[in-house]
């Protein structure tokens, strides 16, 4: 009988989730020595299915007026997963790929992450399967105030506190915090984080979670491999908001980005993208909202068509991957170990699937970051704007910047402290995040 055995009955009842089940199955590989403990063992598995069912999903029909003034009609999630630490905090995602069991496997992973803060926040994530693609501002506009009509009466700044995610960014928080105001003359409260700076955000807020991520990245280079930043290569994908702000704090550090992409190719830069070039893909994605095709002959690097910064072969010393879940897998992973990567740090959620991590545990000397560590400097900061709200203050972007660092250095900590004899980053992060929830979850009489 294999130790994970126990999950069966969850594999049989969601198997119709498997991005969802991919999440648990993870976090129970790196959990295992846990599940063996002859003390404490069973109380650890018990707590571990109890922490895989969300405390509540809400799901609602989102109508919105086209341009042609026909009514179409979305679906909308909120996956209220797991409150013990706090509000349900998380982002809400628009992309035609959602579906209860995304939002559910990105809830599940946000539990672990916002316990890694240190911060008093729970996991919630949602969302909706309407593509924001191809459309214009008004329907954008309108989808998001009625997306808010529907779920305004289960938010509160101590019950459920939504972010962005892909596909909402400042311009979305904007309406549905419009919308969330004018149904219940609330203002100023932190109901929503990712808000505009004069209207309630947070400074560095739209950075965190790109600058976290190389925050992270620059000590476990100098912890594991006691080099800097400087003129390291490093392969970043995705050309969104994670990936930008990475990408511009990579610069920073003197390091080379060889590589952004979206969905249908990437551009490559041999000698390192300028900061010249990082202001056009910003302008390309956040004003035009176009294709980085669009920038072909027009920045210093080439644009391949098709493919991903993991289908090329190239040589790099890191992995960012920024873009999306399942994004390495397997073949991805043996080309990137081929090329003499270093370490894979982990921007967006779950986007090295089972078989690339299992690739890369085997190589052994490869740096590894979950998300739930390496990315959790965006819900971080997210939890420092719900604190400026309550205290109805702002900090300067200096301060918000060193809590940051500060933050990020401290998971970093959590995954050495945490990852016992001969364990690797990875299990660290998984194991401190649970043992926090499942602490707190014994403390308040939820499981035992
Ligand atoms: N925005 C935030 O604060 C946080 C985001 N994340 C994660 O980071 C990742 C990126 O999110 P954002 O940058 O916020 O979103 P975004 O909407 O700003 O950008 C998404 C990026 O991913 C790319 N992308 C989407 N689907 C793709 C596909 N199938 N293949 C290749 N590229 C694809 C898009 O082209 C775009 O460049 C997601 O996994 C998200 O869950 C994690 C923590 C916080
Ligand atoms: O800032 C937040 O609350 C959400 C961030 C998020 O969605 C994530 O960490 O994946």
């Amino acid at each position: 009988m294999s130790n994970l055995d126990f999950l069966q009955p969850l594999r049989e009842k969601y198997s119709h989730e498997p991005t969802f089940l991919q999440a648990v199955e993870e976090m129970a590989m790196a959990l295992l020595p846990l599940f063996e403990d002859e003390k404490n063992g069973a109380f650890y598995k018990r707590a571990f299915v109890a922490m895989t069912e969300p405390e509540r999903v809400i799901s609602f029909r989102v109508p919105w007026e086209d341009d042609n003034g026909n009514i179409q009609f979305n679906r909308g999630w909120r996956v209220e997963f797991n409150s013990v630490l706090g509000p349900y905090k998380g982002g809400l995602r628009l992309h035609p790929t959602v579906d209860s069991g995304v939002l559910k496997f990105l809830g599940f992973e946000q539990i672990f992450k916002n316990a890694l803060t240190g911060l008093p926040m729970g996991g919630g994530k949602g969302g909706s399967d309407f593509n924001p693609k191809g459309k214009s501002e008004g329907e954008v506009r309108r989808f998001c105030v009625s997306f808010m009509t529907e779920l305004f009466r289960y938010l509160h700044p101590s019950t459920d506190v939504p972010a962005g995610d892909i596909g909402v960014g400042g311009r979305e928080i904007g309406y549905l915090y419009g919308q969330y105001k004018r149904l219940t003359n609330k203002h100023g409260e932190g109901v929503l984080t990712g808000k505009g700076l004069n209207w309630g955000g947070s400074p560095l807020r739209p950075e965190a979670t790109g600058y976290g991520l190389v925050y992270m990245t620059k000590l476990a280079v100098e912890k594991r491999l006691g080099r800097t930043l400087e003129a390291m290569r490093c392969a970043v994908s995705g050309s969104g908001n994670v990936a930008q702000f990475a990408s511009e704090k990579l610069l920073g550090y003197g390091a080379k980005v060889i590589t952004v992409s979206d969905s249908n190719g990437v551009l490559v830069f041999d000698d390192g993208m300028t900061q010249d070039d990082l202001h056009a893909v910003m302008e390309c994605k956040n004003v035009q909202r176009d294709r980085l095709r669009s920038l072909d002959g027009k920045v210093s690097g080439r644009y391949v068509d098709g493919e991903s910064p993991w289908s090329l072969d190239m040589k790099y010393d890191l992995a960012l991957p920024c873009a999306t879940q399942n994004e390495i897998d397997g073949d991805a992973a043996r080309r990137l170990v081929k090329n003499g990567v270093l370490g894979v740090l982990e921007g967006a959620n779950l986007p090295t699937n089972m078989e690339a991590q299992k690739v890369i545990r085997d190589k052994g000397d490869v740096i590894y970051v979950p998300g739930k560590a390496s990315n959790a400097g965006g819900v971080g900061v997210s939890g420092l704007e719900m604190s400026q709200n309550s205290q109805r203050l702002t900090w300067t972007r200096e301060e918000v910047d060193s809590k940051l660092k500060d933050m990020m250095a401290n998971i970093y900590k959590q995954m050495e402290n945490s990852s016992g004899k001969d364990g690797t980053l990875e299990e660290g992060a998984n194991r401190a995040g649970f043992l926090k929830v499942a602490e707190a979850m014994k403390d308040l009489g939820w499981v035992q």
